[in-house]
């Protein structure tokens, strides 16, 4: 008998080859299931940390709840229950101590840079990498130096003449309406600015009074993050997209590139002798082509749904709270005696303006859940705690916002507390970081502060605000943004514009 016959009867004499797989597959199943949850929950490096037992053996829970938009909720409840720090997914760590945002955002010297947790921002190709999504730190730095001159003092000094432009835009637009939705108004005016620096021309929602397409499709866009988000968090999923990618979703992603990227070009052939970003950076061919269209996108989604979720939520917490709204208006009449006077420098100055707007980041933070990062290859230790490379963790904003450990009164608006109040002495001041914190916090930290003041200013200076909005408008889903309701306010003009 040949070598061959006698393999061939030996296979025989076995059963069927499909059958042996079939069978060598479900008994690794069967340990996969019986095994894995023993190994996550009793033996994993993480198995120690406190949280919901489920979701130490499977994301499942926190995808229920991300995908259904209560995940900062859900998030703030397992905090509530489990304490500062807990295990959300079996390789998953979320905190609320004001130290984590140090140890996981700060890389100590010899140490390497706990990296972005990409999944989180859905598909990135090579190239066209943007700040947030770049991970090698070197070049990080070397891209955000080109930037950081146009986010510094003395360059928003000169482009103030063009923020005041569309503030008092912004009042006129109001003052004609009456009865404004401010989620709107504040969209309108914060997209316009912001397509002004980066463009160099507005995208004309203020004048029109309506969403552009390109917003109003970003906002759409938004609202699939989520699914996205899981989709590339699975070898499986992700790879399934990549090769089969819905020609909606395909067209959608390249016609929100083009926008950007037709624009650009137009702003940097035509040339300008505004202030604007392009003007203001210092790229001696530091960047790629890809690299100027992906942060000019960056830009235009960073600096705008950020400060108009803020401003429309202090909105919200002023006319729920008449009391803190009367000493804010008291502030600003007292200091401006006519719109001009109103300038950037006069703000940074108002102190009840500055704790307002402190306690509107943490009452209803603009970025409301984590930006999770994974513990560098070789680890690094959180809460002096060491961490396997791999490891995912964040510090979750509005879970440590809403932490009584954190604050006094944690759902109450108290602005007083940023300005010394004995009552709140114990506050953990350090735990709010709305910008973040260390070498990939946010670059438009001031240029954000400046524009919040000048726009919740000017309005305040303009118009007795109220409205009959009750609580549910706080009752928000979140996917990654707030999704903000209408919030319809009633202006009573006060002044003539100066
Ligand atoms: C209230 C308003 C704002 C808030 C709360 C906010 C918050 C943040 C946070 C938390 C980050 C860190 C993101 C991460 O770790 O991945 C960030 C990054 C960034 N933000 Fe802001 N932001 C605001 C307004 C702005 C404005 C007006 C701009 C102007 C264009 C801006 C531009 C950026 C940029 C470019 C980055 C990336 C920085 C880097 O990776 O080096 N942001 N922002």
């Amino acid at each position: 008998m040949t070598s061959a016959q006698e393999s061939l009867r030996g296979t025989l004499e076995a059963g069927s080859p499909s059958i042996t797989v079939f069978n060598a597959l479900l008994a690794l199943g069967i340990l996969y299931v019986v095994a894995y949850p023993i190994y996550a929950l009793y033996l994993h490096p993480l198995h120690s940390y406190p949280g919901p037992p489920l979701s130490a053996i499977t994301r499942i829970p926190f995808w229920i709840a991300r995908i259904r938009g209560y995940e900062v909720q859900w998030m703030t409840r397992q905090h509530d229950k489990y304490g500062p720090t807990i295990r959300f997914g079996p390789n998953n760590i979320s905190y609320t101590d004001a130290q984590a945002w140090r140890d996981i955002c700060i890389t100590p010297k010899g140490k390497k840079e706990n990296g972005k947790e990409l999944r989180f921002h859905g598909r990135v190709a090579d190239g066209i990498r943007h700040l947030v999504t770049e991970t090698d730190s070197t070049r990080h730095a070397t891209v955000r130096r080109v930037f950081l001159p146009a986010f510094s003092e003395q360059s928003l000094r000169k482009q103030e003449p063009m923020f005041q432009k569309y503030a008092n835009l912004m009042v006129a637009s109001a003052r004609k309406n009456g009865t404004p939705n401010m989620t709107e108004l504040f969209d309108f005016t914060t997209f316009d600015i912001m397509a002004e620096f980066t463009f160099g021309e507005s995208l004309g929602m203020l004048q029109n009074n309506r969403y552009s397409d390109w917003v109003a499709k970003v906002y759409s866009a938004v609202r699939i993050l989520p699914t996205l988000q899981i989709i590339e968090f699975y070898w499986l999923s992700r790879n399934l997209l990549y090769y089969f990618e819905p020609p909606f979703m395909k067209k959608m992603r390249l016609d929100h590139f083009n926008h950007t990227a037709t624009r650009v070009d137009k702003r940097l052939q035509e040339g300008s002798d505004q202030p604007d970003l392009w003007n203001l950076v210092e790229d001696s061919g530091v960047l790629s082509t890809g690299e100027v269209y992906a942060n000019a996108e960056l830009f235009m989604a960073a600096g705008t749904e950020t400060t108009s979720s803020l401003l429309t939520g202090l909105t919200y917490y002023l006319v729920r709270n008449p009391d803190k709204m009367k000493i804010l208006t008291e502030e600003v009449r007292g200091r401006f005696s006519s719109n001009e006077d109103i300038t950037f420098e006069a703000l940074s100055k108002l102190e009840y303006l500055n704790a307002c707007i402190r306690e509107g980041l943490r009452v209803y933070p603009p970025v409301p859940s984590a930006l999770p990062r994974e513990i560098a290859e070789g680890g690094n230790s959180v809460m002096g705690k060491w961490l396997p490379g791999g490891t995912c963790v964040s510090v979750h904003p509005t879970a440590a916002y809403r932490s009584p450990e954190n604050f006094k009164n944690p759902n109450e608006f108290v602005p007083e507390r940023w300005l010394g109040d004995p009552d709140y002495k114990d506050d953990v001041r350090e735990a709010h970081q709305p910008f973040s914190v260390g070498p990939r916090n946010c670059l438009g930290l001031n240029m954000a502060w400046h524009e919040m003041r000048l726009l919740l200013a000017k309005l305040i200076f303009n118009f007795d605000i109220s409205s009959d909005v009750g609580p549910e408008w706080r009752d928000q889903y979140v996917s990654v943004l707030w999704h903000r309701k209408p919030l319809i306010c009633q202006l009573k003009s006060v002044k003539a514009t100066g």
